[in-house]
């Protein structure tokens, strides 16, 4: 490509500045925010450079003042119902996959009990209603020029799909809002109608099958076909999947198998975005299935499959997946099955003792990367140790000047036992890591 063409493109390339344009992590988790209650009617959408956003920031501080005032609090508003709201607007707009793992890890925290069942629930009632990218054609700044989140939550609402009569950060309920800002019909090109959607269920489907019995996730919003049925190309990690897209040997039917990539396989559940970036510029993106106890960039669309639980780390079925094996993809029925008779057959009797991932040779950058952060670890150490008179610290955090803070949390058995990290100068005490528990990633009892 003449550098030319390269300058126009990296010109062109973004809506400006701030989060990524696109209904990537950052923009679903800002309409997801207003559609659980806690930011203000119609505050996601407008570009990072907009004016309107000062007044935003300015208004944002007049209701934290006021909910201190009234003694409204964030879980008063977090409830299961403002959660599911918040699901229905993420399926509406075919948001990121990511987004599944931040509302279980949100509503964990403000002790409200969801599950994977209730994107599945939601999710086969609310339509895919957004062209928006990574799968569609248009941006949030689009979304924003035909009236923003607003819009889809009045149609939503208005088909009885969301919760209106749910308290908000402006101390009045989401219909109320909703009333005062009479946001415009959909505009039938950006946002379609409900009559005329681009998916009947909503974007983001939740499967279920022998190779994830605790549940794996797909943004079905990228998808035309529903079933995809394939031969297995197990890698242990994602640079091993990388080198077979450079290498040119990822055939079409292939499904590529990513494990020990999961919340402990990792560890931290990286996005594998090089990968399907790669595979789609290889131009595999729609003869290729790509799944992994790994997550996704909210930029990845097409064959891909997430968050498959339990990972390999944890013995789930990924781990025991063998090249040559068929796996099927049915989205339509929510199902991801690994066509082995039976694939429980393959776990040693007597149960499994961590089934360890095959070494595969680091490239020379990756060695040099590892040797920078050992380095950088031993110079400065990360240390663990209970927060000295951390209760009573969170008990004063509780009350501002008599009156109930907003953001102060439940105190939990676990609260006085957990550990906070401080960063010191070397010296002494191994690295602290706190304990994952849990099954599927995110879910309540997990980090997340
Ligand atoms: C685009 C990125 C970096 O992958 C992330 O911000 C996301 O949207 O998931």
């Amino acid at each position: 490509m003449p550098p030319a063409d390269l300058d126009a493109i990296e010109r062109a390339i973004c809506p400006g500045e701030g989060a990524c344009g696109g209904m990537y992590t950052a923009n679903t988790m800002a309409s997801a925010a207003e559609a659980l209650g806690m930011s203000l009617p119609g505050s996601a959408a407008p570009p990072a450079t907009d004016r309107r956003r000062d007044g935003f920031a300015r208004r944002s501080g007049q209701a934290v003042v006021e909910m201190l005032r009234q003694g409204i609090t964030a879980r008063q508003i977090m409830t299961r119902e403002a959660f599911e709201n918040a699901i229905a607007v993420v399926m509406a707009f075919g948001g990121s996959t990511n987004a599944v793992l931040h509302l279980l890890a949100i509503a964990h925290e403000a002790d409200v009990d969801l599950s994977l069942d209730d994107f599945r629930r939601v999710g086969a009632r609310v339509p895919h209603l957004a062209n928006v990218k990574p799968f569609g054609r248009y941006v949030m700044k689009d979304v924003d020029h035909v009236g923003g989140v607003p819009v889809v939550m009045r149609a939503l609402l208005d088909a009885g799909l969301m919760h209106g009569d749910v308290l908000t950060v402006t101390g009045r309920t989401l219909a109320e809002n909703l009333a005062e800002i009479a946001p415009p019909d959909v505009d039938g090109k950006v946002l379609r109608a409900m009559a005329e959607p681009i998916h009947r269920t909503g974007g983001i489907t939740i499967l279920e099958g022998t190779l994830a019995p605790e549940g794996a996730v797909v943004k079905s919003a990228g998808f035309d076909e529903d079933v995809f049925e394939g031969t297995a190309r197990v890698f242990d990690g994602e640079r091993g999947a990388m080198d077979a897209v450079e290498d040119g040997t990822l055939q079409p039917g292939d499904v590529v198998v990513i494990r020990y990539e999961g919340p402990k396989g990792g560890p931290g559940m990286r996005e594998m975005l090089a990968v399907t970036g790669a595979i789609k510029g290889a131009g595999l993106g729609k003869d290729v299935l790509l799944l992994t106890d790994g997550r996704f960039s909210g930029g990845t669309t097409g064959l891909c499959v997430g968050h498959v639980a339990p990972e390999a780390v944890d013995g789930g079925p990924i781990a025991f997946v063998r090249d040559g094996d068929r796996i099927r993809l049915d989205v339509a029925q929510g199902r991801l099955d690994l066509l082995v008779d039976p694939a429980e057959a393959r776990r040693p009797p007597g149960g499994l003792d961590r089934p360890r991932p095959q070494a595969h040779p680091r490239r020379p950058r990756e060695v040099r990367q590892a040797r920078r952060l050992r380095r950088a670890r031993r110079r400065l150490r990360l240390t663990s140790a209970p927060a000295p008179g951390l209760d009573d610290a969170r008990a004063d955090r509780g009350r501002v000047g008599g009156v109930a803070a907003p953001f102060h949390r439940r105190a939990r058995p676990s609260d006085g036992a957990r550990a906070h990290f401080t960063w010191r100068a070397s010296r002494g005490g191994r690295r602290g890591r706190r304990g994952r528990t849990g099954t599927h990633p995110g879910a309540p009892g997990c980090d997340g």
